[in-house]
């Protein structure tokens, strides 16, 4: 499926047609469709939810979504959200970036779970996911019920054909697929790498900017959600559907990416992370890491987010008699991190682009000793730069389980905590 360009703004009434005349003139519900098509309501809040957080959208498709076979249960040992009851560590952990894999495999079979909390049918938390895939989902489609899905890219394209259209994604850009959206991922580059967080919460949303005034951060206009676009095919395919924290497999004897026309607010979206605008000290002292805030999704509790996406792009390192670098920490929050590119300015080795680490709640954790001693002895009359890189983390109000699996993944790196072991003692006294 080609894609058909794309609509700029955040959250926007959108209108798309991918032939002429088929969105209906000043109703949403004709007693006819033009050129034949069923028009379909696709709700992601709830109806009576504040206009101000209302979305949804209407489809007008050469078929209604209820046209499929029945679902049977689809094995997928590795993607799942089981994050357990078992105690949970409260050590800090570190991956190296998970292999290629060597036999063919999906974007859906090449998720692999790593952490999580909450669950969908408590409409709140995150799963966090890798994946790694070789080969394109063709005649296969997937949806999500459980949560909306944050694509972060880590090595190669995603060429994500979705019901509402197309979105082309490269590393440095990310892609959101509301909960519910039926799509299907090729790979233009043959293979790719990289993060998923599935968000059970309220739907990410752009933070609110407060004093910083009226722009920066992600600006609204940066966030492209695609024109419609369609297929019109037919075949013995297969939808994959996760519901409740399991796969299901259903016959269909057609694309579900057939909507010929779409408009409303609740649809994909995708956004480019080097567009952002970043805001940092000109003074003194490392502010929060908040004020790399990408977008959220919000808790019932103000200000405590369910998620945060946060990145750490270039940028400049002005700070007078500061130690620039993140500084050592523990927090409520709990922090899943990830590594598109580059080096991350907290981790001088061992955090590697595609790697992953988790500190979890009130986990003492911060630059590691080769980082502390550079930083500590840095000519403060010169500004750093920061270029090359783009790190992220998925912060979560509540403590982010490690799955069993990815507590025993060969590439787990068991000696993580040795990069703080070379601190030194400094004090002296007088
Ligand atoms: O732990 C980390 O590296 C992420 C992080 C970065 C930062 O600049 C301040 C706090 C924080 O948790
Ligand atoms: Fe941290």
């Amino acid at each position: 499926m080609k894609s058909n360009g794309y609509q700029s703004g955040f959250g926007n009434e959108f209108a798309t047609e991918a032939v002429a005349g088929t969105l209906p003139e000043g109703r949403n519900s004709p007693q006819r469709v033009a050129h034949g098509l069923y028009a379909e309501q696709l709700s992601g809040t709830a109806f009576t939810a504040p206009r101000s957080h209302n979305r949804r959208s209407w489809l007008y498709r050469i078929r209604p979504a209820a046209m499929h076979g029945a679902f049977a249960p689809y094995l997928h040992s590795h993607f799942h959200n089981d994050f357990g009851k078992a105690p949970v560590t409260p050590d800090q952990l570190r991956w190296s970036p998970p292999p290629m894999p060597q036999v063919p495999v999906d974007f859906v079979d090449g998720l692999f779970t790593m952490a999580g909390n909450g669950s969908p049918e408590g409409q709140n938390g995150i799963g966090v996911h890798l994946y790694a895939a070789n080969k394109p989902m063709q005649g296969r489609y997937f949806y999500d019920a459980d949560g909306e899905l944050l694509i972060v890219p880590q090595q190669g394209r995603l060429h994500i054909a979705t019901e509402m259209g197309v979105l082309d994604v490269e590393p440095q850009e990310i892609a959101v697929i509301p909960r519910g959206v039926r799509f299907r991922v090729e790979l233009p580059d043959g293979q790719a790498r990289g993060y998923v967080c599935e968000n059970f919460g309220a739907m990410l949303q752009l933070p609110d900017l407060g004093p910083i005034g009226s722009n920066g951060l992600a600006n609204p206009r940066d966030f492209l959600t695609p024109n419609a676009a369609y297929e019109e095919a037919e075949g013995e395919f297969e939808l994959i559907a996760k519901f409740q924290g399991h796969l299901w497999r259903a016959p269909i004897g057609h694309s579900p990416l057939d909507v010929v026309g779409w408009h409303g607010n609740y649809a994909p979206y995708k956004y480019d992370l080097r567009r952002f605008n970043t805001i940092g000290s000109i003074s003194y002292d490392h502010p929060d890491p908040s004020i790399f805030l990408v977008l959220h999704s919000p808790s019932d509790t103000p200000g405590t987010s369910n998620m945060d996406f946060v990145i750490f792009p270039p940028r400049w390192l002005v700070a007078q008699d500061t130690f620039r670098p993140p500084w050592f920490h523990r927090n409520i929050a709990s922090e899943f991190m990830g590594l598109v590119t580059g080096v991350y300015d907290a981790k001088a080795e061992g955090f590697a682009p595609g790697g992953c680490s988790l500190h979890n709640s009130m986990t003492g954790h911060g630059p590691d000793a080769a980082t502390f001693e550079k930083a500590s002895a840095a000519d403060l009359s010169k500004p750093d730069v920061i270029t090359g890189t783009m790190a992220f983390m998925f912060e979560s109000r509540a403590v982010i389980r490690p799955t069993r699996q990815a507590l025993d993944a060969a590439y787990r790196q068991r000696d993580y905590q040795a990069c703080w072991a070379g601190l030194k003692k400094n004090f002296a006294p007088t």
